[in-house]
């Protein structure tokens, strides 16, 4: 925590900090909604509803467009599902992108979105407090800048668009302290190329910490992986076809529970029986997983060919850490240069939306069930909380903008009819019956 120190230290001293924490925020009146998060959720909304003819302000907090790709992935990320199922509203991929677009090619994709439906956000401004103000039903905005700068933003619509993905979740373990080795969450790995010859833990077995052991072997570093529950592995693709789009196919005709079986024994085949390398199923098929629970399977993209040749070790739960030294719950022991943590992410809605209604403070997501998830109270909307990924963003921003456009009063047939489109992908369906 010394770096926080040495801030306080500096801010102690300069004029400007005193300044700014007396003077009062800056008031704004926005015409439009205020979109919080410049995320491919937030740009979907703002392009919807530029596309209905209504200005929106969005407010991000970081110093560019699609923070999280741009800078808290890391170089070797593609698109895990084809660039079909990725697409943000009114403008699709350009052809000659491959079918897992790069993250580079899917960056510059969500530049040109922005430019092509004049989306300017105000970078740098973090949305720290919103409420409802009944007396004069709007909402209060405010924000943080880099000098520490306030702001309030005052609209009638708010849309939370601030992802699933917000804050980096890092379990408290003991003895993090006297590690003394190289800790850092997967949100701030870059490529294997820093550990080259290094010893490293991956912690937790999602896509994340999958894709960061294989890119480690790829520069000759030694991963072993934490796998402390079940986990389904399948393969990208099956004869040429993506998993995904080929699961999405069947289910127009077939029940989830038969793709499933299908999906385990392809995977059996052509990946054989992953409990033999420590990766236990859970019992219920990857699909109905996914539908239930939100939990991703791993696409494998060749992780599990390490793990079969040894090259990737896989460990149980971590039980404490010494200098250097990780101790597991089997009770065994080994020395590692650095830890990465896959440990996932969290939402951050409740740190800065007070209202009692619409999300969950435990979780940080909407309380009511997909596909419903997107409509709160008093002009409040949420975009990209689905745990659908892109799709689910897409079909929440359609409807946010065409409830926004008629007011609330409106029979959502555009919005509808997008619906209706992006339902032909089965797994858009509520989980709910
Ligand atoms: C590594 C990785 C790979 C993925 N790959 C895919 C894929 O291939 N296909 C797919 O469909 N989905 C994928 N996903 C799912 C992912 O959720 C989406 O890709 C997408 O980024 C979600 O967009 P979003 O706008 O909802 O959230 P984000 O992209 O997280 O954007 C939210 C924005 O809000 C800003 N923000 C947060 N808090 C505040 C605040 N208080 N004030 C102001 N601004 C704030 C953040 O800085 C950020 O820029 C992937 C996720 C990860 C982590
Ligand atoms: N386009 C692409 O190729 C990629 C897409 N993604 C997507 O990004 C999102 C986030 O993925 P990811 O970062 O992998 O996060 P996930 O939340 O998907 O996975 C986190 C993993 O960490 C494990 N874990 C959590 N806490 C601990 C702990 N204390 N000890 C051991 N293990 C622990 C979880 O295990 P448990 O199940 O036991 O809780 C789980 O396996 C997902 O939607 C994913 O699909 C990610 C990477 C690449
Ligand atoms: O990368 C992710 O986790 C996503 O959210 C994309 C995704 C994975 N499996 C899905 C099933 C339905 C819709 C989106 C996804």
């Amino acid at each position: 925590m010394d770096c926080f120190r040495e801030i306080e230290g500096k801010q102690a001293h300069d004029p400007l900090f005193h300044k700014m924490m007396n003077r009062p925020p800056r008031r704004v009146s926005v015409p439009g909604p205020v979109i919080v998060g410049a995320g491919p959720s937030g740009l979907a909304v703002a392009a919807c509803l530029r596309e209905k003819g209504f200005p929106s302000l969005v407010i991000e907090r970081s110093s560019c467009i699609a923070s999280l790709w741009q800078l808290k992935t890391y170089d070797r990320l593609r698109l895990h599902l084809p660039k079909q199922f990725c697409e943000l509203p009114h403008m699709g991929f350009p052809s000659e992108f491959p079918t897992y677009p790069t993250k580079e090619q899917f960056i510059d994709y969500l530049e040109k979105y922005a430019r092509k439906f004049e989306i300017r956000p105000r970078f740098n401004e973090t949305v720290s407090h919103a409420e409802y103000d009944e007396v004069s039903g709007i909402w209060r905005v405010k924000t943080v800048g880099k000098r520490l700068e306030e702001t309030e933003y005052m609209c009638r619509w708010l849309v939370a668009a601030t992802g699933e993905n917000a804050e980096a979740v890092v379990p408290e373990i003991d003895g993090m302290v006297e590690f003394g080795g190289d800790i850092r969450h997967t949100s701030y790995y870059k490529s294997g190329k820093e550990f080259t010859g290094k010893k490293v833990l991956v912690v937790g077995c999602g896509n994340s910490g999958m894709e960061v052991c294989l890119d480690l072997c790829n520069h000759n570093a030694s991963p072993s992986i934490v796998v402390r529950d079940t986990v389904h592995v399948l393969p990208r693709e099956i004869l040429g076809k993506s998993t995904f789009g080929l699961s999405m196919w069947l289910l127009k005709w077939l029940p989830m529970r038969l793709v499933d079986r299908f999906l385990l024994v392809v995977s059996r085949l052509m990946l054989g029986d992953t409990a033999r390398f420590g990766l236990d199923r859970p019992e219920m098929g990857p699909l109905e997983h996914k539908n239930r629970f939100g939990k991703t399977p791993v696409l494998d993209v060749g992780t599990l060919a390490k793990i079969k040749s040894g090259d990737v070790k896989v460990c149980p739960g971590i039980k404490k850490l010494k200098r250097h030294t990780v101790e597991f719950l089997d009770g065994k022991m080994e020395n590692f240069d650095a830890i990465i943590f896959a440990t996932g992410y969290k939402s951050n809605v409740p740190s800065w939306l007070k209202e009692g209604d619409m999300f969950s403070e435990e979780d940080g997501f909407p309380k009511r069930p997909f596909p419903d998830g997107w409509k709160g109270e008093r002009g409040l909307y949420a975009v990209g909380f689905t745990k659908r990924g892109i799709l689910g963003a897409s079909m929440d921003a359609k409807r946010i903008a065409e409830h926004i456009k008629c007011n609330g009063r409106c029979g959502n047939e555009e919005a509808a009819s997008y619906d209706q489109h992006l339902r032909s992908v089965p797994l858009m369906k509520s989980s709910s019956p």
